[in-house]
């Protein structure tokens, strides 16, 4: 049995149940039966504490130095953070009373400051957006796949004729998706590939992870081939798009509630740093849990490689094949062609180096909620296919020069995005790589370098660029005729331009002056001589 570290009377640091935030709190007693302490907060609030809950001051304020946000009063915050079920309140007696009127009066003095106000406005705005971005991301994708399938998918048809909301649901379809992800879940859990360690938690401990994605790939596609050999109509994915959507859409919704449910019984310590604000519609969308698993099914790191990013390239050949079937051809067009082998490396290679999504901001970092979820279930395989779905039904004439310049964008691309990715892997794994020898370094405060020459030399983000590149060759093959096959280039640019801020940002606090230095010595983010 653990040694009772706080007696009755020792004035510590308690943490406010569902939150990272710690308060001054008085320790009233200790109950060795439930291992739980109870303290009294300044406003008289009572509650009964973990001992992993509770700091002892000098220990905290070492640790403060690093985190200045935990030092305001409970009463100030409350209303953003949740309860933990394991923990009960209990207020009663009439000094406390008095104690709260007290803190009310204080409350309502401070949060008639401007800032207070500010404040209130800002948390509003952000549950407007958030409620907006729930709404609106579906509804996006609905109208892209409308626009796409239409003889004239010009923008200017804006507004859309919706269908009828019965047409975009089929019994069959959902269970074929259904079926799908039951299948890569199977593949997933095969004993066949290597079992890794990811990235140390918030407890020190590390979780495992078996990498077979590479497998899964070439499963699907020898399932999927056989299936097709054996005269199984795959453009029946053409003619039931939207309601293949629908259903991942559905799917994904449930899997969200799924995850927030779930959620409220996750210890402290498996929560993502964002997503646990108090705020539902927030939580809800960023996603409370850090890392969901079933048993050793770990729930993040399936839908962000597996039925998304196969199911893309499946959808892909399916498109291939209604383009034969509609416009009556004996083999697919070049556009067709390219989009179809251009996206089927990108996904081959994020498959066969999945191991490196274990150190990337969405696993170590992002908790799991309707953003990624509908993200990968969704998003990822109906707005990364639009280029074969607008193609199957449009023509996109490229002449032989064109195909060519088409594929030379693509192959430097790819090269830059590669080995941007593996010289950074190689470099973080062991920095004293001989082969890396060549490259010049800045060393930073906590003992890793950052490279300055090469590619990480030319921009700050080359890998972002290489990707960039490569989306533009895929956009470019789909011909100049619309804007809608050039969607993944406009959202890869908004989502990297993004990624690139939050990524700067942490690595400015992690780093400091080299940091500062790096910036100096490479200018450019992403775009040499623009951004
Ligand atoms: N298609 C899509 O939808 C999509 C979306 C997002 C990302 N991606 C792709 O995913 C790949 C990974 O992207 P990511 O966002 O995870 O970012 P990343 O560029 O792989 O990682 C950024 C991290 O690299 C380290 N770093 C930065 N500069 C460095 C330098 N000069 N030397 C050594 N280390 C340095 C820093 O971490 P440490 O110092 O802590 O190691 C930094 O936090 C990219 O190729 C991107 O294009 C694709
Ligand atoms: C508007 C939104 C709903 C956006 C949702 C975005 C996510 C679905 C993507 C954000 C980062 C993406 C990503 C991959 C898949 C899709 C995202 C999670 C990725 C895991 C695919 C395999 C690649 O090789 C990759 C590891 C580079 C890639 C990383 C980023």
């Amino acid at each position: 049995m653990p040694a009772v570290r706080f007696q009755p009377g020792d004035t510590v640091m308690g943490r406010w149940p569902g939150s990272n935030l710690y308060y001054e709190v008085k320790v009233l007693r200790f109950d060795p039966k439930t291992q739980l302490y109870t303290v009294i907060y300044k406003d008289g609030t009572e509650l009964e504490l973990k001992d992993g809950d509770i700091k002892s001051l000098t220990g905290f304020k070492q640790g403060r130095s690093r985190s200045r946000s935990r030092s305001r009063s409970p009463a100030r915050t409350r209303r953003s953070r949740s309860r933990s079920p394991a923990r009960t309140v209990r207020r009663s007696s009439s000094r406390t009373t008095e104690v709260r009127k007290e803190k009310f009066k204080e409350v309502l003095e401070v949060r008639l400051t401007p800032v207070m106000y500010f404040k209130i406005f800002a948390h509003f705005c952000l549950i407007l957006g958030v409620l907006f971005w729930l709404l609106f991301l579906p509804v996006m994708v609905l109208a892209l796949l409308i626009l796409c399938a239409q003889e004239d998918a010009s923008l200017l048809n804006f507004p859309l004729t919706p269908p009828p909301l019965h047409s975009l649901w089929d019994c069959q379809v959902f269970g074929i998706v259904l079926l799908w992800l039951l299948f890569q879940a199977v593949l997933s859990l095969l004993p066949i590939g290597k079992v890794v360690e990811g990235m140390p938690l918030k407890n020190g401990k590390t979780l495992k992870y078996r990498i077979n994605g590479f497998y899964a790939l070439i499963f699907s596609a020898i399932s999927v081939g056989a299936a097709s050999y054996n005269e199984v109509d795959l453009s029946y994915i053409h003619g039931h798009f939207l309601q293949f959507y629908t259903s991942a859409l559905i799917i994904s919704i449930l899997l969200s509630v799924y995850l927030f449910i779930r959620s409220r019984w996750a210890a402290v310590d498996d929560l993502a740093p964002a997503g646990n604000s108090g705020y539902v519609f927030y939580d809800f969308f960023m996603g409370r849990e850090l890392n969901p698993r079933i048993k050793d099914f770990d729930i993040k790191f399936f839908c962000e490689m597996r039925p998304g990013l196969i199911g893309w390239v499946v959808i892909n050949f399916a498109m291939l094949l209604a383009e034969m079937k509609h416009k009556n051809l004996d083999t697919p067009s070049p556009a067709m062609l390219l989009v179809n082998g251009f996206q089927l490396l990108w996904v081959a290679d994020g498959l066969w180096h999945e191991e490196k999504l274990l150190t990337m901001m969405d696993i170590v970092h992002d908790g799991f909620g309707f953003m990624l979820a509908f993200g990968d279930l969704a998003w990822v395989p109906f707005t990364f296919t639009c280029q074969a779905y607008y193609l199957a039904s449009h023509p996109s004439d490229l002449s032989a020069f064109w195909i060519v310049a088409i594929m030379i964008m693509n192959v430097v691309g790819y090269y830059i995005f590669r080995k941007a990715n593996s010289q950074k892997f190689a470099f973080r794994r062991n920095p004293s790589d001989p082969a890396l020898s060549h490259l010049k370094t800045i060393p930073t405060a906590t003992g890793k370098s950052l490279i300055v020459s090469g590619l990480w030399g030319f921009v700050r983000h080359p890998n972002y660029l290489g990707d960039l590149i490569m989306a533009l060759a895929w956009s470019l093959s789909c011909g100049f005729n619309h804007v809608i096959p050039y969607f993944y280039l406009i959202y890869l640019i908004l989502l990297l331009v993004h990624r690139n801020a939050r990524d700067e940002h942490q690595c400015r606090k992690k780093y400091g002056l080299a940091w500062g230095e790096y910036c100096k010595t490479v200018r450019y983010r992403i775009f040499p001589g623009i951004y």
